[in-house]
C-alpha cells in the first residue's frame, strides 16, 4: 500500500479537496470540489486532466463530505489514507502552526466557532466526519489565521481598552493558506522579488488582501472575524460599527439576525439585490448589479492604496481566488486610477488570465492559488515526524 494524503478545503460555499501520493512537496493524484452547496450541488472530480462531474442532493458541508468519500473510493485502489489535512479559518491567538487534532485541540477550536460562523463549525463537521470514515489516519489542521500572526502591535490591536486585546481581540487575519502558497511561488520563480513589497489580493467568495513584506505578512484587510475589509459574495466588509449598533439599539433589530444579514445577506449579495456570484452580476444587465460591482472595485482599490501605505511602497500585485483568478474585467477595473503607484495593466494579456498582466513598471500578477498543497505539506511534515518518534 501506497502512502497517501487527503485534504479539505470547506469555504464558505464550497468543498474543495485533493488526493495526494506522499512525499515532501506531495504529488497530486487528484482534485476535485463540490460547488454551490445549499443549492444546485455539483461534484467535480479532475484527475490527468480529465474532469468528470455529478449532481449531488448534498445541502449541507459534512453531507457533501461523506459524497466526497463515496466518489474517491474508486480512485484508492493501492492507497492508504496515512493523513488527512483540513483547513481550519480561525487558530485563534494561539496556533501560528499546523497542528494534529487531538480532542484538546478540537475543543479549543470549537470556542473560535462564533468567530466564524459561516467556516469554523463546518471544518470542525469535517474534521469528525473524516476521522470516521478514516479512523487510522492522523488529523491535521491547517490555519487561515496562522501566517499572520506575525503581525506587527499596530496592525494586530484594535483601540479598544488594552484588556481586550489580552483577552483575543485582534485582528486575525484570514486566507493565509493561500497567502502562505503565493508567496512561495515568489519565493521559487521571483528571489528578487521576494525580499520587495507584495499586495495579494485574495478575491473569492470571501475576498481580502495581505501587504507581504519578504515573505512576511505585516497587514490583512480581514480582522477579527471574516467579515472586514473588503464586500464579499454575502459579507458586508468594512463597516461603521456605529451601524450595528444603531441596528441592535434603535432599530431594535435582534442580534442575531443582524449577524445573519452582515454574513449571508449582504455584499454583491445585498447590493446587487440579485445574487453573490460575480459571474452572474458581470452578465446581468440591472443598474443595481452594476453598482454592486462599482462598489466592490471601488473597496478593493482603496484597500490596495491602504496597504501600498502600509508597506512604504508596492513591488508587486498579485490576484488570485476565484474573482482574482478568473474575472478580468474586475482586474481591469481594480487597477484603473493606480497608475500613480506604476500600476496598469496590459488588456490583451489581463483577458487572457496571463501570469504576468502589468503594462506599467510594478509587477501586476494573477497566480492560481493552491491552498490544498499548503495542506498537504503540512501533512506530509507531520505523518515524518510521527514516523521519526516510532523509530
Ligand atoms: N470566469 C469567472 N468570471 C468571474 N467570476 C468568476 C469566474 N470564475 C469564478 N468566479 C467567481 O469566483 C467566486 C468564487 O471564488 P472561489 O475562490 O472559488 O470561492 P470560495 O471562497 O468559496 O473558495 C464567485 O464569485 C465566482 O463568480
Ligand atoms: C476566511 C474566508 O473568507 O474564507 P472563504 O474565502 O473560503 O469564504
Ligand atoms: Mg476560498
Amino acid at each position: 500500500m501506497t502512502a497517501a494524503i487527503l485534504t479539505l478545503n470547506t469555504g464558505s460555499s464550497s468543498l474543495k479537496f485533493g488526493l495526494y501520493r506522499d512525499a515532501p512537496d506531495p504529488v497530486m493524484l487528484l482534485t476535485g470540489q463540490v460547488d454551490s452547496l445549499g443549492s444546485a450541488a455539483q461534484l467535480v472530480l479532475e484527475r490527468d486532466g480529465e474532469k468528470t462531474s455529478q449532481a449531488i442532493s448534498a445541502l449541507t458541508h459534512a453531507a457533501a463530505l461523506n459524497e466526497v468519500i463515496a466518489a474517491l473510493r474508486p480512485h484508492m485502489t493501492g492507497l492508504a489514507i496515512s493523513g488527512i489535512g483540513h483547513r481550519i479559518v480561525h487558530g485563534g491567538p494561539k496556533f501560528a502552526e499546523p497542528v494534529v487534532l487531538g480532542a484538546d485541540v478540537l475543543s479549543a477550536l470549537a470556542e473560535f466557532s462564533p468567530l466564524a460562523p459561516l467556516h469554523q463549525p463546518h471544518n470542525l463537521a469535517g474534521v469528525e466526519a473524516a476521522k470516521v470514515a478514516f479512523p487510522q489516519a492522523v488529523q491535521v489542521g491547517c490555519f487561515d489565521t496562522a501566517f499572520h500572526r506575525g503581525h506587527p502591535w499596530v496592525n494586530d490591536t484594535f483601540a479598544l481598552p488594552r484588556r481586550f486585546y489580552e483577552e483575543g481581540i485582534r485582528r486575525y487575519g484570514f486566507h493565509g493558506l493561500s497567502y502562505d502558497y503565493i508567496s512561495g511561488v515568489i519565493a521559487q520563480d521571483y528571489p528578487e522579488l521576494h525580499k520587495g513589497r507584495l499586495v495579494i489580493a485574495h478575491l473569492g467568495n470571501g475576498a481580502s488582501m495581505c501587504a507581504v513584506r519578504a515573505g512576511k505578512s505585516v497587514g490583512s484587510t480581514m480582522g477579527f472575524s471574516a467579515l472586514d475589509g473588503l464586500p464579499m459574495g454575502t459579507r458586508c466588509g468594512q463597516i461603521d460599527p456605529g451601524v450595528v449598533l444603531y441596528l441592535i439599539e434603535q432599530r431594535g433589530i435582534a442580534p442575531h439576525d443582524v449577524m445573519k444579514m452582515l454574513y449571508q445577506q449582504s455584499g454583491l449579495l445585498g447590493l446587487s439585490d440579485q445574487s453573490s456570484d460575480m459571474r452572474t452580476l458581470l452578465g446581468s444587465d440591472r443598474a443595481e448589479a452594476a453598482q454592486a460591482i462599482d462598489y466592490y472595485v471601488f473597496r478593493a482599490r482603496r484597500e490596495i492604496g491602504a496597504l501600498t501605505a502600509v508597506l512604504g511602497g508596492i513591488d508587486a500585485l498579485v490576484f488570485c481566488g476565484g474573482i482574482g483568478e478568473n474575472a478580468a474585467p474586475i482586474r481591469q477595473r481594480i487597477v484603473e486610477g493606480l497608475e500613480y503607484l506604476g500600476v496598469a495593466i496590459d488588456p490583451a494579456r489581463n483577458r487572457q488570465n496571463a501570469r504576468e498582466i502589468h503594462s506599467g513598471d510594478t509587477r501586476v500578477m494573477v497566480i492560481p492559488t493552491d491552498e490544498e498543497r499548503i495542506i498537504a505539506r503540512a501533512v506530509s511534515a507531520a505523518l515524518h515526524e510521527q514516523r521519526k518518534r516510532a523509530s
